[in-house]
This record gives C-alpha cells, sequence and structure tokens, in this order.
C-alpha cells in the first residue's frame, strides 16, 4: 500500500542523496521523528550514485576536520545500526609527494593533523611503496599516510542512512517532486508537491545541483554550478580491497580499490562547465557521455604512477556532473535571505567524506537553531554580492576545481573573476604599484611594489618568506615611523536607525553602545554560549542613529546576525550602506599633522580624542572620520562619501609628502595587527571563543546592569573559569615561517594551536596567536608558568609567550 503523504511536518528535507539522508537520519536522532524527506526520483539518482566514495578527513579547519571524523565515525557503526552494508572500510589513505615543495606543504599538513589531533605518518617512499605497490615511486620525496581515512559505497551508505532514519520514524518519499513553497509574510507556510501539500515550516534543501535553481525561485543565493567529473573503473585485476586511498596531487589523481580493480580519477585544470542553461529535466540516474580526449590528459600521469593501467579492461569512464563551489568547501546553514530555509549542498569533491558530519550539523542547525559548532569555512553566508552572479560563480568554481590538487601556497590569491569590485582608487593605486588581492569580489592592496626599483608587483609563492617580505617591511615601518593610507574602501558598513537604535544595540552588543552622540566603541556580538558572533566599531552619529563597521567578508554574516537579532518590539532598522562609502585608513605618528594640512576641523586630541568620531571637511567632502586604529597607531579612519573619495585622497598625498606619508596594504595591516595584539574574527575570535576566553573581557560591559545577549554565559565563565584561553607566541628562531595551525606544546604536551600567524617587522620576530588548552582550566598562571614550543613542518620550534601585547601595551602611541 502507498503511503500517504503526511498534512504537516516539522521539518521537510528536500533531496533523497546522500546529504539530504544523512540530515533526515540525524533529525529522527534529535528527536524530530516528525521529519518528512521527499525526492523527486529516487534516492541516490541525483549525483550520490555516480560519487567515487573516498572518504578523507584532514581539512585546513579543526571544525570541518572534527566533522568529517565524525563522518568515519558514523560509517564505521551504521552496517551494524541499519543492518545494511554500507561498503565502509578504513583501509588509510596515503598522500604523496613529488617534489620539495610539496614535501614541505605535506609536513605542514602532518602538524595541521597533529594540532587537530589526527593521526598521520610521514613515510619514506619505499614505505609507501610498501602500502600500495601498484606504483612507481621514482619521483617520490615522501608520502603522508592517515590510517583511519577510508572508502564506502554512495549508494549503499545513503540507503543505510535512509533506513536508520525511517527506524527513527522518518518519513521518505521517493517520486514526490516539489512544485513550490507556500511563504507568506517572510514566513514559510508550506511544500507543495504533485502528491499533495505539507504544512511545514521549516524546509532543508539538499537537493545537489538542483539547489540553486529552486533557492533562487524563492530569493535565496546558492553560488554552486555543475562541472563534468570524469573517473575510470577497471576490470578486476587481483588488487587487495585493503589497498589504501591514494591522492598524487603532482599529478593531480586518486584512486581507490573496487571488486579488485581500481577507480582512478582526477581534477584537470580545464575542467568542463555542464548545465549552463539549467540542469535538463529528466536528469536521473543520468550520465554524460565519456569524454576520453579530456580524460586522456588524467589518464597519461596515472599511467606514469601506475603502469599495470597500461594492460587492464577499463570497464566504464565515467562522467558524472557534480556541484562545485567557488572556494571549493561547501554549503551549509539557514539562508540569510530567508528565515527556517536550510542548504546544504555544493559539495564539491568532498560529498561522502563529509556527508555524515555535514547531516548531523545541520540537523542540529534544523532543530536547535545554531550548528553545534563554529562552520564558518562552510557557512553559507560567507558568501556576498559576486555571487549573484552565475557567470561569475561558473568562472571563478572552474579555477577552484582546476586547483583542488594543486599547492595550496600560502597567501594564494584566485585570478579568475577580476576584477570585479573596485574601490575608486583602484586606478590609483595599480599606477602606483598596488599588488592587488581579492575579497568577496573586491579589490585590495595587498602590498606596493617600488616600481622606481623595477619590482614586478606580484606574489611569488612559496614556503618560505616570499617575494614580498621586503616590500611590507617597508610599508610597517612607515606606520611605525610617518603615516601611511590603506584604501579599506570595501569594509562592510551598516547603519542601525530608528528610535529604539539604542536599545536595539544594546541587547545585541556585549560592549557599552549606549554612549552620547560623535561615541565609537569597540564591541563583540555574542550568541547564548556567549561566543563571539561578530567584532565590529560602532559609532554614535545621532541620538537614534549608529553606524556599524565589520570587515569586508563578514558583509552577509554580520548584517544577517544584527538583523536577526532586533527584538521584535523594536523600531530599528538595519540598512547595509557598504557601496555608499569609501574608507582612507591614515595611520602612523604623523596622521594627525597630515590631516591638519587638509581640513580647517579641530583634529587635535583634545578636540577629538581616540574612541570618537567627528564629521570633517576636506576638500569640500563632509568625511565621517573614526579616531581609531587596527594597527596600534595613531589613526584616523576615513569614511567617505564615494563620489569625493579620489578627491580626498589626492588631498592627503599631496600634502602628506613631508610627513612620509606612502601607501600600504593588508599585509602590513596585518603585520602591525599582530605586534599590537588586536584579534581577527574568523581565525582568533569566533562563535567557538567568547571574549573572556579571547582576551576581550574588557570589551563587554559587565560592570554596567544591562542585559546583553550571551551576558550569562559570560557571567557562568567570570566565576567558574575558562578552559581554553588565547595567547601570543614568539619563536626564538626569527626565520621560522608561522602561517596558522602549528601545534602548541607546553611543557612537552600538546594544548593547541596557531589560530594565526605572521611576522613581526619592528620586533624582527614571528609572532603566532593560539589558545591554550586544558580540561582543568586555564588562568593566567598556568600560561604563563609553562615552557613552550610550537611544531612547524614537524619539527619543534622553542619559543616565548606572552598575555601582554607585544607592542605599546599601555597604548600611549595609539592615545596620543
Ligand atoms: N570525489 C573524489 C574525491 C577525491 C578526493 O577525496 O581527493
Amino acid at each position: 500500500m502507498t503511503k500517504e503523504l503526511p498534512k504537516t511536518a516539522k521539518a521537510v528535507v528536500i533531496g533523497g542523496g546522500i546529504i539530504g539522508c544523512s540530515t533526515a537520519y540525524h533529525l529522527g536522532k534529535l528527536g524530530w521523528t516528525d521529519t518528512v524527506l521527499l525526492e523527486r526520483k529516487k534516492l541516490t539518482s541525483g549525483t550520490t550514485f555516480h560519487a567515487a566514495g573516498l572518504v578523507g578527513q584532514l581539512r585546513t579547519s579543526a571544525n570541518i576536520t572534527q566533522l568529517l571524523g565524525y563522518s568515519v565515525d558514523l560509517y564505521k557503526r551504521l552496517e551494524e545500526e541499519t543492518g545494511l552494508g554500507t561498503g565502509w572500510k578504513m583501509n588509510g589513505g596515503l598522500r604523496l609527494a613529488c617534489n620539495e615543495e610539496r614535501w614541505t606543504e605535506v609536513r605542514r599538513q602532518a602538524t595541521t593533523a597533529q594540532s587537530f589531533g589526527l593521526e598521520m605518518q610521514l613515510l619514506t617512499p619505499q614505505e609507501a611503496f610498501d602500502l600500495w605497490p601498484l606504483m612507481t615511486t621514482d619521483d617520490l620525496v615522501g608520502a603522508a599516510f592517515l590510517p583511519t581515512d577510508g572508502q564506502a559505497n554512495p549508494s549503499d551508505i545513503t540507503q543505510a542512512l535512509a533506513k536508520g532514519a525511517r527506524m527513527s520514524g522518518v518519513s521518505i518519499f521517493e517520486d514526490t517532486e516539489v512544485l513550490d513553497l507556500e511563504i507568506d509574510k517572510g514566513r514559510i507556510r508550506a511544500v507543495v508537491t504533485a502528491q499533495g501539500r505539507i504544512e511545514c515550516e521549516r524546509v532543508v534543501v539538499c537537493a545537489g545541483q538542483w539547489t540553486r535553481a529552486f533557492a533562487a525561485r524563492f530569493g535565496v543565493n546558492v553560488p554552486l554550478v555543475s562541472v563534468e567529473h570524469q573517473y575510470i573503473i577497471t576490470e578486476s585485476f587481483g588488487v587487495p580491497s585493503n589497498l589504501p586511498t591514494l591522492r598524487d596531487p603532482d599529478r593531480r589523481t586518486y584512486y581507490k580499490e573496487e571488486v579488485g580493480g581500481i577507480v582512478m580519477g582526477g581534477y584537470e585544470p580545464n575542467p568542463i562547465p555542464w548545465a549552463e542553461k539549467g540542469v535538463p529535466d529528466g536528469f536521473h540516474y543520468t550520465l554524460l557521455d565519456s569524454n576520453f580526449d579530456h580524460f586522456e590528459q588524467i589518464m597519461e600521469q596515472a599511467l606514469g604512477r601506475v603502469p599495470a593501467l597500461e594492460n587492464v579492461g577499463v570497464k566504464q569512464l565515467l562522467n558524472g556532473p557534480e556541484s562545485f563551489t567557488p572556494d571549493g568547501n561547501f554549503i551549509l546553514g539557514e539562508a540569510p535571505e530567508l528565515k527556517n530555509f536550510f542548504i546544504g549542498a555544493g559539495f564539491n569533491a568532498f560529498g561522502i567524506a563529509s556527508a555524515g558530519g555535514a547531516g548531523m550539523a545541520l540537523a542540529e542547525w534544523v532543530a536547535k537553531g545554531e550548528p553545534p559548532y563554529d562552520l564558518w569555512p562552510v557557512d553559507i553566508r560567507r558568501f556576498g554580492r559576486p555571487h549573484f552572479d552565475t557567470d561569475w560563480v561558473r568562472t571563478r568554481t572552474l579555477e577552484a576545481y582546476g586547483k583542488h590538487y594543486t599547492m595550496a601556497w600560502p597567501f594564494e590569491e584566485h585570478s579568475s573573476g577580476r576584477p570585479c569590485r573596485k574601490s575608486p582608487l583602484y586606478d590609483r593605486l595599480k599606477a602606483q604599484g598596488a599588488c592587488f588581492g581579492e575579497k568577496l569580489g573586491w579589490e585590495r592592496p595587498n602590498w606596493f611594489a617600488d616600481l622606481f626599483a623595477n619590482e614586478e608587483p606580484k606574489d611569488v609563492y612559496s614556503y618560505t618568506r616570499q617575494n614580498w617580505f621586503d616590500a611590507v617591511g617597508r610599508e610597517h615601518k612607515a606606520v611605525r615611523e610617518a603615516a601611511v593610507i590603506f584604501d579599506q574602501t570595501s569594509f562592510a558598513k551598516f547603519v542601525l536607525k530608528g528610535r529604539d537604535a539604542e536599545a536595539t544595540l544594546s541587547w545585541i552588543a556585549s560592549n557599552d553602545v549606549a554612549r552620547p552622540v560623535g561615541s565609537l566603541v569597540y564591541t563583540q556580538m555574542l550568541n547564548d554560549k556567549g561566543g563571539i558572533e561578530c567584532d565590529v566599531t560602532v559609532a554614535r552619529v545621532a541620538e537614534d542613529e549608529y553606524y556599524i563597521v565589520t570587515g569586508t567578508g563578514f558583509a552577509t554574516h554580520d548584517f544577517n546576525w544584527i538583523a536577526r537579532n532586533i527584538p521584535a518590539a523594536m523600531h530599528a532598522e538595519l540598512v547595509d550602506v557598504t557601496s555608499a562609502y569609501s574608507v582612507l585608513s591614515l595611520m602612523g605618528p604623523n596622521s594627525r599633522a597630515v590631516l591638519e594640512k587638509v581640513t580647517g576641523s579641530d583634529v587635535s586630541n583634545a578636540a577629538f580624542p581616540f574612541g570618537q568620531v567627528r564629521t570633517i571637511g576636506i576638500s569640500g567632502c563632509p568625511v565621517r572620520a573614526l579616531r581609531i586604529t587596527y594597527v596600534g597607531e595613531l589613526g584616523y579612519e576615513l569614511h567617505i562619501p564615494i563620489e569625493y573619495a579620489t578627491t580626498v585622497y589626492d588631498a592627503l598625498m599631496a600634502s602628506g609628502g613631508e610627513f612620509g606619508l606612502v601607501n600600504a596594504g593588508y599585509r602590513a595591516i596585518e603585520s602591525c595587527r599582530l605586534e599590537k595584539g588586536y584579534r581577527a574574527w574568523g581565525s582568533d575570535i569566533g562563535p567557538d571563543h567568547t571574549p573572556i576566553e579571547a582576551g576581550l573581557g574588557w570589551a563587554v560591559k559587565m560592570r554596567k546592569n544591562i542585559p546583553f545577549r550571551g551576558r550569562e554565559a559570560i557571567e557562568r565563565q567570570l566565576s567558574g573559569g575558562v578552559k581554553k584561553r588565547l595567547a601570543c607566541f614568539v619563536p626564538e628562531d626569527a626565520d621560522t615561517v608561522l602561517l596558522g595551525r602549528e601545534t602548541i606544546y607546553r611543557n612537552g604536551k600538546r594544548v593547541g594551536w596557531l589560530s594565526s600567524g605572521g611576522f613581526g617587522y619592528t620586533l624582527g620576530k614571528p609572532i603566532g596567536y593560539g589558545y591554550v588548552r586544558n580540561p582543568d582550566g586555564v588562568t593566567e598562571d598556568f600560561i604563563l608558568s609553562g615552557t613552550y614550543e610550537l611544531d612547524v613542518a614537524m619539527e619543534r620550534i622553542p619559543c616565548k609567550v606572552s598575555l601582554a601585547p607585544l607592542y605599546d601595551p599601555d597604548m600611549a602611541r595609539v592615545k596620543a
């Protein structure tokens, strides 16, 4: 008897691939048994059925690695739980290195794995050969082996997840296409199918490459596109079933054992986009025509590694389109555009590896309104304006696909889809030697080449100090000794306006923003666990108006966090004014002297002290000047209506020469902020870290009896103590290159990893920040009483620890 579609459900999951089934399985485990999964055709029939099925775990983020580790734990027990075979085997994963740079990358990855508590062994070529005797090793420098990696059968594991979901009471309907959603005043009311209508308030879209078009119908942007991906399946030739998976990134290829043969595929540099006009109707259990010519480049590489492939029969060259994203990470979370509309899609090469953990995290997000831990690298809110344009998304995604196995260089920038968003100063800065980086489409000067000395404004990547090291040193010196202009036009800027603006922001912000007009406050915005969701500057520009400034990459996230936290009864409206203002940050001990030459306004310390905002005139332009700094010097952020930007810039440059004013870029900012100890959201701070743990307790209004979101969590930490604390580390060896993720050892015991790392030119030393963790609690004494080493590329480097800023700890320069 066919089961009838229910009339109501607590949540509806759309899509019966591995991600949808994993999400439904985990919703069931959370007691959301009133969940319905709808699949328009048959389970797995979209993309899952042709996935290769490798399960690797290591990523550059600890939390994403943890998520993938969860997949492994789940896959280990799923067969026993459901009675269905999954094809899971923990045969380990090998990764080869064929040159010294790659070997450095692999050793750095081994350090990262160690930081995150994942076992990764470094092997000689002979040891690698012993594990994988089908390969040639002449060109090998070394290899890495992750014993807990493995592989699974994608269709079987999906069916097992579906069975597990049903066992919890979740209903699954195949051949049930979703035709529409009913949405009323921004609230989801029902899912409409040909078989009937299900009233529900929460929808989870896990529809693979169909997700972008489906979500767009409801105003939700999911930046993914389809790309052809090919692999071969050989006849059986006696390959042992315990053969580890193998990745040979220098040859762009991967391998796994399958029924005594080999599956081999790769990520070519010239991928072929698919379904540019949309996925055709009736595309299920469908593959594309094999493209032998295109695969030849991959096959050639593979034959060099596995000569046996020359003589073995190829059963199939499988060509299956999959969804890929512009940054190679998948897309998870609640859509910023529509409440209770969740996305799990765009899994690139990692669908099977990620599905267990991603489904768990997404289910928690749906059920509890937040993910189990910070998932910023995969959070849907990391995207922004350029991602609305499918052509731009496709261009960038094809670049990301082609780089799947290429070296992941430190400081590497994308090259496609550029320039996209340009500050009015772009051409001027380019003419003066700017080497630009890119964030959310914005071109931003990273550093300036000395064109008179024939320096080329181009990054040359390596794992040692890169070619821009000296140029950034020059800019750093100018920040500390003279004055610089940073073009920070890409900052995200919002206006919060309305008669309840003060009360609203007082609830959302953990620092005291109920200050007089003209005040400027650095504040965090916390979740209920006290974790830092936003890290912003707030200027009170009128009784009923605040101007909020945050980092370029956080535009969507922070806007969404603030907007969603405006209490229902409050009269306050949030508007994104990013495109209305250019930002020139005039920083350095001479910055006041430069400013005094171009403005008639009083910018003396008495009239315009630190932590204030003023409107000053420059060349006929009303400039909003914020007395604040992220580099630890006297300075002013000048927020300029966009049409005046070049006029103000030209005036400053014309007057600044005598004070040593020069252009400087983001890499100098990074160097200076590391010396001064300013935290960076996304690395040093984020939703998993509270201000107390981050050493930002001074910025929380605990002495005032003002309620704010997260206050109770902070009170608990202040009375009960913390189990981790951010500290600063300075290696004794000045030549050490710190990049982040290096393991922190205290008295020989692993206690954490670096959240960020770089070089401080004034100090003349590398600088790193990282949390020292201890389940029994971490106090200042605990931190300062330890002897520390950092593991860098599997080598221990002694270092000193500090809790106080390394530069200007008493703020004398900032407040000068
Ligand atoms: N979809 C193939 C996975 C390859 C890899 O894990 O690198």
